[in-house]
């Protein structure tokens, strides 16, 4: 039996193989039966603004977003209406740490320059020359690792990268995070012995100035809009490569692009970008041959997204019969 039926409660069900209108999510909201929703984080639907709220009858006690992130939800508006906030941390570590590995290295690699040159039929006209094509090593023996926002995911990445970075010259990994702990030394020693690495907290300068490979992986909110931007960017060293798998407005695109075409970093890769999904073809980050993107699809692996619907359902029936909820936002 699913966990649905099992629960004794009923769903509506978006008929359709395709987002739902925002008039009909608001129309469902409105009915005094409906006791919570379910909802993604992708669709201009269910974006849960005021209007969504204001359209919430008074018995509608969860809404519970199928994604980690939850910048689509007004999360102050829903508490003062009582609404708690479900969400699917966790299952979806393992999935997005693979594509964000996978970018790093197309993106060190130049593998978007490789497949175009393959696509549009320019390899037999390459001269070939020991460093065409070549790109920064991940092995570099001075390597620095950093991470804008060190949780679960960046931690996963950080296991995978040292799979394939130098054994005899460990990288230096750093990171910044929202806040240093009054125990800050302890807990980067712990996170050192965990690694096998040096970790260390550091302040935005120093990961601008300092990282070769830097990886968004932070939540979105209005300390970290437009974090890496053309201050920071100008830091950076040109050499350095940037990967975005968290949320589009955390890098600024106009100043991203004008650093990849200025060489001002060496290149970037992104699952995630301001505006997605309507980037036209002409969009200057997607024209650049130093940036590999990609429409955002980290958790897209067939058992992670199981994960995600079944905790995204076990929260939204939890919710709705007032039952301790598998993961809440707090
Ligand atoms: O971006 C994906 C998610 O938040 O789950």
């Amino acid at each position: 039996m699913s966990i649905l039926a099992s629960s004794g409660l009923e769903a509506i069900i978006n008929p359709h193989d395709a987002a739902p209108s925002r008039e009909w999510v608001l129309g469902h909201l409105a009915d005094p039966e409906v006791r919570g929703v379910c909802l993604t984080h992708s669709q201009p639907s269910d974006k849960v603004d005021d209007e969504f709220l204001k359209a919430c009858n008074e018995n509608l006690k969860v809404v519970s977003t199928f994604s980690v992130g939850y910048d689509h939800i007004d999360i102050e508006g829903a508490k003062r209406r009582g609404i708690k906030i479900g969400h699917t941390p966790g299952v979806l570590s393992d999935a997005v740490a693979d594509i964000t590995v996978m970018l790093v290295l197309m993106t060190l690699r130049r593998v978007e320059e490789g497949i175009s040159l393959v696509k549009s039929g320019g390899w037999s006209k390459l001269p070939w020359a020991p460093f065409i094509l070549c790109g920064p090593s991940i092995s570099h023996p001075s390597l620095v690792l950093s991470f804008l926002g060190f949780g679960r995911i960046s931690q996963h990445v950080l296991s995978r990268l040292l799979a394939f970075t130098s054994k005899i010259h460990p990288p230096q990994v750093q990171y910044v995070s929202s806040h240093a702990r009054p125990n800050q030394m302890e807990i980067d020693q712990q996170f050192s012995d965990r690694f096998g690495v040096k970790v260390k907290r550091v302040e935005r300068d120093q990961l601008a100035s300092e990282s070769d490979i830097l990886i968004v992986l932070c939540d979105l909110n209005p300390s970290t809009k437009d974090y890496v931007n053309s201050e920071f960017l100008g830091k950076m060293k040109r050499t350095a490569v940037l990967v975005n798998a968290a949320r589009g407005p955390i890098v600024n695109s106009d100043d991203l692009a004008h650093a990849l075409s200025t060489g001002q970093i060496f290149g970037a890769g992104l699952d995630v970008i301001t505006g997605e999904p309507d980037i036209s073809s002409d969009h200057p980050l997607v024209k650049a041959q130093n940036c590999v993107i990609i429409p955002h699809m980290g958790s897209a692996d067939v058992d992670t997204r199981k994960a995600m619907a079944e905790l995204c359902v076990r929260n939204a029936i939890a919710g709705a019969k007032g039952d301790p909820m598998p993961a809440m936002v707090q």
